[in-house]
């Protein structure tokens, strides 16, 4: 089989898509008519070339973070969250992911409160498990450029939503720009969360931040995100490679994302080389793959054809994921199928 209908036929695991970002230009298309069927102003004033930052892209990580209200402006009514989670989950799907973890920040909106914006998505997952083989569950995101008060009501909503919802709410995550921010501040936010059975799962090293670094990784988060300056010739330091080679942390790999944010100058010197040469546990990722204009599938086969992996290698990436889900009653099931997918294939 070759690399292209390979990893689009291989099962997949998506530990690493904020819902915002994943929205592709047709289920945009589909919100912004929904909108105006129901007379609304998504103020939006989509261009969806705007959205998507692509390879030659000039900006930059820093600036990529505008680019989300304009989805934000698409999903700011239940019924438009319902399509958005909807379409993304059946998109996944589509590309050969058998279970996803998708993240999402709660908001405010004139049409729903943050309770509700978590509802919404919640029962759309449910709904959704009815009629599509994939698996979803989902992760409270707090943005850590919001203020603390903030992070306070998201996490109790969380720890709320996780009781009442157990098969659904699995896990709180931090995220947002950056360079603004402390962790320390978030740190009883996420002890809360953990303490009341929650996964926790950070951005971590996006930027150049060794002590943030160590900080979060004494946390023993479940995961971490990105995880790009942690090795030292990616701006990290003996102590943060340490650290993490100590810890063993899963690390969420997002190839595309930060090739077009340029926090890795191409594909050839992104970090996932140190971390598979050393033997750490890595998940590929998508991170945003409507803003990214990538898929999960076009992520196992730029991971092989730029770090020369083969199909074995690739379908192992995929079965060693099934270890870090949140999910633990489906780790079992879903190793299961990649086995026997490897085995169809005398991987
Ligand atoms: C590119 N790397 C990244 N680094 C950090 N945070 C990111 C991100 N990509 C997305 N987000 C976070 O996800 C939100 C959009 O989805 P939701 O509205 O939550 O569904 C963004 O506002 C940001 O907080």
């Amino acid at each position: 089989m070759d690399m292209y209908a390979f990893c689009s036929e291989l099962p997949k695991i998506e530990l690493h898509a904020h819902l915002n970002g994943s929205l592709s230009k047709s289920t945009m298309l589909q919100l912004k008519r929904h909108y105006a069927d129901s007379s609304l102003d998504d103020k939006s004033n989509i261009f969806f070339d705007e959205f998507q930052i692509g390879a030659g892209d000039t900006r930059n990580l820093s600036n990529c973070f505008q680019v989300f209200g304009i989805a934000h402006a698409l999903t700011s009514t239940p019924e438009t969250l319902e399509i958005a989670t909807k379409m993304t989950l059946q998109e996944f799907d589509d590309d050969g992911c058998c279970y996803i973890e998708l993240r999402s920040t709660p908001r405010d909106t004139p049409h729903m409160t943050k309770k509700q914006y978590i509802d919404t998505i919640a029962q759309s997952m449910q709904k959704v498990s009815v009629h599509l083989p994939i698996m979803s569950r989902l992760i409270v995101s707090i943005n850590r450029s919001h203020p603390i008060s903030e992070a306070e009501i998201i996490t109790d909503l969380a720890i709320e939503y996780h009781k009442k919802y157990p098969d659904v709410v699995v896990g709180l995550e931090l995220s947002g720009e950056p360079t603004v921010g402390k962790f320390e501040d978030f740190v009883p936010c996420f002890t809360r969360a953990k303490e009341s059975g929650l996964k926790i799962t950070l951005h971590c090293g996006e930027v150049c931040n060794p002590e943030e670094i160590i900080c979060m990784l004494n946390f023993k988060p479940d995961r971490i995100g990105h995880g790009t300056c942690i090795h030292p010739n990616h701006g990290g330091t003996e102590n943060t490679w340490a650290s993490l080679f100590k810890t063993k942390t899963p690390v969420e790999v997002c190839l595309t994302s930060n090739v077009n944010t340029k926090s890795a100058p191409d594909y050839a010197s992104h970090h996932f080389k140190e971390l598979y040469n050393a033997e750490l546990p890595v998940i590929l990722c998508t991170d945003d793959k409507g803003v990214f204009a990538t898929s999960l599938s076009q992520e196992y086969r730029i991971c092989a054809e730029t770090f020369d992996l083969d199909q074995t290698q690739l379908a192992r990436l995929a079965l060693n994921a099934c270890q870090f889900i949140f999910a633990q009653d489906l780790k079992k099931p879903l190793m299961s199928k990649i086995l026997n997918f490897m085995d169809k294939y005398s991987l």
